[in-house]
């Protein structure tokens, strides 16, 4: 082998020289372009995070704050609704005490002839067969203060009880007539008892100009011109009340939905819940509103209800009745984090205070006589149960001078104690169900995507079928 072989000249060491010299140059550079793309990458990934995360705070952010007209936050009614009110409520409505209500089924509509428009099978309630519902339930109660009581006395001397000195707050089931509502609550004929547990309140079909119409009374004739700036606040509380009952509705509507009914397949329509409710802030704040007024009703009743008879003469039941009742009444998470949920003094501070509450009334009443006119059976049901829920909370706010202590004057029935606990509960569900699903259907709904409403659909149901 020569020299020339093994040793390079001058010349060719130099090129090579170069040539390392440029493919180092070369490598730098891919490298930096390398870590810059890594840094660009890991930017817009952080960046997309970023932006998810500030969507969801977005729509969580919608709702911050005091709930408008009431004492107590959003995030603490969410908190206390799932770790306390929720699970209490979902235990405390199918004991026998609060499952069974009774209602006239067929009634007349005072506006327009009967529709009996229902599209669905599952819009007929099944009543109780006699020997099913409470015993106890088919005992008259107590009339009020009632003229009989007083003969007694009056012939037994010896009996005379002095009633000024009895600190009970609850004498025993009367049957008196709740001035908020149409129906006489005394009047048992043809009253029946239906098991709310065989007859869950969700979609039935009933739908389009027949249900819309009563939707329009109801608004149109007991809560006009709500947006007008002149408008008094007793007025904005009523059209609140009825605008959160017809989201609490919506919510129920949406969360139990007949998704195929060739197959019987029930299950979340999210596209409902965004379309009638969360699409529109002012009804999700209006439900929360709701919310709050009927749990204040609850908690400022607390002695009346505490004392109340549950006996349906299941003794272990009964216990489990008044074990959840009190633990719903007095929770002390509950009286620290929000011991006034509504601060119901605030309302008739003004002059025409007595004449607005009679208007007022006589508003409420007037919706009350429109629920009769719901052409589905089922539906008929569940609004009259909830209205009777809501006139039972607009008592016990309203109805009770406020300057002696309201358990001694409060006179409830039962049907309405059993119609204001399943309020509560409706309405705490549908709470519940919009807080947990919000965040996820908003930013869908976002995204525009045609398909997503069957794929967040599935998805949901999915989760809910596996459970
Ligand atoms: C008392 C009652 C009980 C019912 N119960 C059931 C039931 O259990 N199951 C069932 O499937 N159907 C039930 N329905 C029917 C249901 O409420 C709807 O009317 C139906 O599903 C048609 O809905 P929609 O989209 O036309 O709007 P609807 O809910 O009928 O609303 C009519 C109009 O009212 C306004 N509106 C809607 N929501 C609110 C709100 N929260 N606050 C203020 N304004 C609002 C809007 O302008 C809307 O277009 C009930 C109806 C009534 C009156």
């Amino acid at each position: 082998m020569s020299s020339k072989e093994t040793e390079p000249e001058t010349g060719e060491i130099d090129r090579s020289t170069a040539e390392v010299t440029r493919w180092r140059r070369q490598c730098t550079i891919a490298i930096a372009v390398v870590v810059i793309a890594v840094i660009i990458s890991a930017f817009t990934i952080s960046r997309d995070n970023a932006s998810a995360n500030k969507s969801c705070q977005c729509s969580d952010g919608k709702y911050t704050g005091m709930v408008e007209d009431c004492c107590c936050d959003y995030q603490t009614v969410d908190t206390l609704n799932a770790e306390v009110l929720h699970p209490i409520l979902q235990e405390l409505v199918t004991t026998p005490f609060f499952r069974y209500f009774k209602m006239k089924l067929w009634c007349d509509c005072p506006f327009w002839p009967d529709d009996g428009m229902c599209s669905l099978r599952d819009c007929s309630v099944c009543e109780c067969p006699e020997n099913e519902f409470p015993e106890p339930f088919k005992k008259p109660s107590r009339n009020g203060a009632s003229s009989d009581d007083f003969k007694c006395q009056m012939e037994k001397q010896e009996a005379f009880v002095d009633r000024t000195l009895d600190i009970k707050a609850f004498k025993g089931w009367v049957e008196n007539d709740n001035p908020w509502t149409s129906d006489d609550e005394t009047d048992n004929a043809e009253m029946t008892y239906v098991n709310l547990q065989l007859n869950p309140e969700r979609y039935t079909g009933y739908t389009g100009p027949l249900a819309r119409r009563i939707w329009d009374a109801v608004y149109d004739e007991n809560c006009p011109n709500y947006f007008s700036s002149g408008i008094c606040h007793e007025k904005k509380v009523l059209y609140k009340l009825i605008s959160g009952l017809h989201s609490s509705i919506s919510v129920h509507i949406a969360s139990d939905y007949l998704l195929d009914e060739t197959n019987n397949l029930w299950g979340h329509n999210l596209e409902i819940l965004h379309e009638r409710v969360l699409r529109h802030p002012e009804r999700v704040k209006n439900l929360y509103f709701t919310f709050l007024f009927v749990l204040r009703a609850v908690t400022k009743a607390a002695d009346y209800l505490d004392q109340a008879e549950y006996d349906t003469y299941n003794p272990a039941e009964d216990i489990k009745t008044k074990i959840l009742v009190k633990r719903l009444l007095y929770n002390p998470k509950l009286q620290s984090a929000c011991p006034l949920p509504f601060d119901e003094a605030k309302l008739w501070q003004g002059q025409s205070g007595p004449e607005l509450k009679q208007e007022i009334q006589k508003r409420f009443h007037n919706i009350s006589a429109i629920i009769d006119c719901v052409g589905c059976e089922k539906c008929r049901l569940w609004g009259k149960l909830q209205v009777l829920g809501m006139g039972t909370a607009l008592k016990i706010l309203f109805s009770v001078d406020g300057s002696n202590d309201i358990n001694q004057s409060l006179q409830l029935q039962r049907n309405e104690v059993i119609a204001l606990g399943n309020l509560l509960n409706r309405l705490s569900e549908s709470v519940k169900f919009v807080h947990e699903m919000s965040p996820a259907v908003e930013k869908m709904a976002k995204e525009r995507n045609p398909t997503y409403w069957s794929k967040i659909n599935n998805w949901f149901n999915d989760l809910k079928f596996i459970k």
